[in-house]
C-alpha cells in the first residue's frame, strides 16, 4: 500500500513528451519525498527531529516536517523534468526558491527542508538529465551529470555571499557549506555516505541500522554548517568526534548500537546541537539507493 505522500506525489508530474520518461521522472521525484520521510522516521538521530521526539528543536516536530513534505510533493518531479530538458541553472534555482516559499508557508516560517530543497532538488535534476540521454542511473553517473550540467554555475554561485546561517558559519570558520559541496558533486554523499550504506547492507545490517551507520559516517566527515551555527567550531568538532567514536566502537553493527546512539542523542540535546546538514545527506543517500535500484 502506498503512503499518502507517495500517492499525492504521483499527481504532481509536470508535462514531458514521452510517457516512459514521464513515468520515470515521476518515480525519481516520488523517491525524493519518500527518502525525506525515511530520514524523518529514523530514530534515534542525534539532536534531530523524529516521530519519537523533537531533539534539540523547540519550534518544530515531526508534524511540521510532514506538512513541509506535503507542500514539496510536486517539486522534485518538477525539477527532474527541468533537468531532463537541460534547463539553465537560473531555472532550477527559481523552482527551488518557489518550493522553499511553499515550504515556509506550510510550516509558518520554520526552516525544515531548505537544504534538502537545494541538494535533493539538484540531484533530481541530474537524474532527469541522465534519463533524457538514455543513460542509466548509478552513483557515478549521477555525480558526473550534476557536475557536467551545472557545476560551473554552482561554483560561480559560491562566490556570492549571502546573509544566511550557513554562509556566516562557513565564512567565520573556514568551512565548506552546502554550495561548495554541490559544486564539487557532493563528495561526502558519494565518497562517504553511499559506500557506508552499501557496506552496511552488504554486512547484513537491516535498513534501520544501515541508515544509522550512514548518518554517523556522514556526521564524522561533513562540515555541517548547522552544527557550527548553533555550537560554533567547538560544537561541530565535538559532534564529529562523537560520531567518529560511535564508528570506532563498532558502529551500528554493535549489539548496543541503539543505546549508544540514544546516549549521543541526549548529549546533543543538552548542547542544543542539530546536524541538519548530515540529515539531508542521509536522505540524499536513501534517494540515490532507491533510484539506482529501481530505474
Ligand atoms: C543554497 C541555499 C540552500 C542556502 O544555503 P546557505 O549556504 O546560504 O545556508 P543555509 O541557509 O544555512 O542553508 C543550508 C542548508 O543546507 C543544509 N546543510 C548544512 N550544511 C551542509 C553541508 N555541509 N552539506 C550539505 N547540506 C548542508 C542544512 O539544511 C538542513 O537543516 C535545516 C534545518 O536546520 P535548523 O537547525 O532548524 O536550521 P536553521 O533554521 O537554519 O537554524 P536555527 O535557528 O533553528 O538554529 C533544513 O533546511 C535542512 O534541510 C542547512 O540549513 C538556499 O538559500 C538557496 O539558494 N535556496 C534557493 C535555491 C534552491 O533551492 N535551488 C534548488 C536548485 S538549484
Ligand atoms: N530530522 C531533522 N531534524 C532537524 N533538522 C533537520 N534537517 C533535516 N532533517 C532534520
Amino acid at each position: 500500500m502506498k503512503h499518502r505522500l507517495e500517492r499525492a506525489a504521483d499527481r504532481g508530474l509536470p508535462h514531458v513528451s514521452s510517457p516512459l520518461a514521464a513515468e520515470t521522472l515521476q518515480r525519481v521525484g516520488r523517491a525524493a519525498t519518500v527518502a525525506l520521510y525515511d530520514e524523518l522516521a529514523l530514530a534515534p538521530k542525534p539532536g534531530l527531529v523524529s516521530f519519537v521526539d523533537s531533539g534539540s528543536h523547540t519550534d518544530m516536530d515531526a508534524g511540521t516536517f510532514l506538512r513541509s513534505l506535503f507542500a514539496l510533493r510536486h517539486y522534485f518531479a518538477q525539477i527532474a523534468a527541468l533537468g531532463a530538458r537541460q534547463a539553465v541553472f537560473a531555472e532550477l534555482e527559481q523552482a527551488g526558491i518557489e518550493a522553499e516559499r511553499r515550504m515556509l508557508q506550510a510550516t509558518a516560517g520554520i526552516n525544515t527542508h531548505r537544504g534538502a530543497v537545494f541538494s535533493l532538488g539538484l540531484l533530481c535534476a541530474a537524474a532527469g538529465r541522465l534519463l533524457a540521454r538514455g543513460e542509466p542511473l548509478a552513483p557515478a553517473t549521477l555525480r558526473r551529470s550534476l557536475v557536467d550540467g551545472w557545476g560551473p554555475a554552482l561554483r560561480e554561485r559560491c562566490t556570492h555571499s549571502r546573509d544566511s546561517n550557513g554562509q556566516r558559519a562557513a565564512l567565520n570558520h573556514g568551512l565548506r557549506g552546502v554550495g561548495e559541496e554541490a559544486a564539487d558533486g557532493f563528495p561526502v554523499l558519494f565518497e562517504v555516505a553511499m559506500p557506508a550504506l552499501h557496506q552496511a547492507l552488504a554486512n547484513g545490517l537491516n535498513t534501520r541500522h544501515a541508515r544509522l551507520q550512514t548518518l554517523f559516517a556522514v556526521m564524522a566527515a561533513l562540515d555541517d554548517t548547522n552544527l557550527a551555527h548553533r555550537g560554533g567550531l567547538a560544537g561541530l568538532r565535538h559532534a564529529q568526534q562523537m560520531a567518529a567514536g560511535f564508528l570506532a566502537a563498532g558502529g551500528a553493527a554493535r549489539p548496543d548500537a541503539i543505546a549508544h546512539a540514544q546516549a549521543i542523542h541526549h548529549d546533543f540535546v543538552a548542547r542544543r546541537l542539530s546536524p541538519g546538514g548530515a540529515a539531508d545527506v542521509l536522505a540524499a543517500a536513501c534517494w540515490v539507493h532507491k533510484v539506482c535500484a529501481s530505474t
